[in-house]
């Protein structure tokens, strides 16, 4: 019998402001990797990602996440979400930012402090939030999600305007999480960094146009690379 997904989505249906944007999709996410989730501006990527964290009123299909429907109770703690937009508190450091959610989840400051040093803040940890530069406010956000340690960590567009550098170092980070059994679903318009994914989810007016992986997507549009791919099937869509 194959494992459990981390995550399995059936048959999603959603309906914003009375519009279909997911029109019934399904896929499963395996435990310990990491998933790319790409598709045009307005396609649907973030009513995903809230679908799959449970903050999203679903039309039809259903969400599990780690054996439980998704935003149930007992995932508090296990599932963290890094939304678009930093969700942190503009009149505390860095550092008391991700205490106060370390403290949320019982952990300690010296984890808070682990948790910062692991996304390059440390040398900026008694830094207000509010004067941070757009990539330091991502990474301080995404401190706050890592220090609860989640078993599965929901990304959408974290590397939007962070340095090649920086995109690097959190990449390898990911990467590293994977390895060390979490689940990853990254939202991203950025072809370049779909390779960096075990899994593709193509996501193109309301459905998957593929769920594959970038060799296997590659191979099957006689692309060399992503880009190219994802244009191939976009093309052999409109064809037909
Ligand atoms: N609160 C809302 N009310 C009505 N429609 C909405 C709402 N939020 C989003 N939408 C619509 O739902 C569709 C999908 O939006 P979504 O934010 O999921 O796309 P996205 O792929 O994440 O886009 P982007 O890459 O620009 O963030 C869009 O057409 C958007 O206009």
């Amino acid at each position: 019998m194959p494992p459990t997904p981390a995550v399995a989505v059936t048959d999603l249906v959603v309906d914003r402001g009375k519009r279909p944007v997911l029109k019934g999709v399904s896929t499963a996410i395996a435990a310990g990797t990491v998933t790319g989730l790409l598709g045009p501006s307005g396609s649907g990527k973030t009513t995903f990602i809230r679908a799959v964290v449970g903050t999203q009123k679903v039309k039809g299909g259903t969400v599990t996440v780690l054996g439980e429907p998704a935003g149930a109770k007992p995932l508090r703690g296990r599932v963290a979400y890094v939304t678009q937009d930093a969700s942190i508190y503009r009149d505390l450091s860095v550092k008391a930012n991700v205490a106060y959610f370390a403290a949320l989840y019982g952990r300690g400051r010296r984890e808070a402090m682990r948790a910062v040093e692991s996304v390059g803040m440390g040398d900026h940890a008694d830094k207000l939030a509010g004067n941070l530069s757009g990539g330091q406010k991502t990474r301080t956000s995404l401190a706050c999600a890592l220090v609860i340690e989640p078993e599965v960590l929901v990304l959408d567009e974290p590397t939007v305007g962070l340095d090649p550098v920086i995109r690097e170092e959190l990449w390898d980070r990911f990467r590293a999480l994977a390895e060390g059994g979490a689940t990853l679903l990254v939202s991203s318009h950025v072809m370049d960094e779909a390779d960096r994914c075990d899994r593709l989810l193509l996501l193109r007016e309301g459905r998957f146009i593929a769920d594959d992986t970038p060799a296997d997507l590659r191979a099957a549009t006689g692309t060399a690379n992503l880009e190219a791919a994802f244009l191939h099937l976009i093309r052999e869509l409109e064809a037909n």
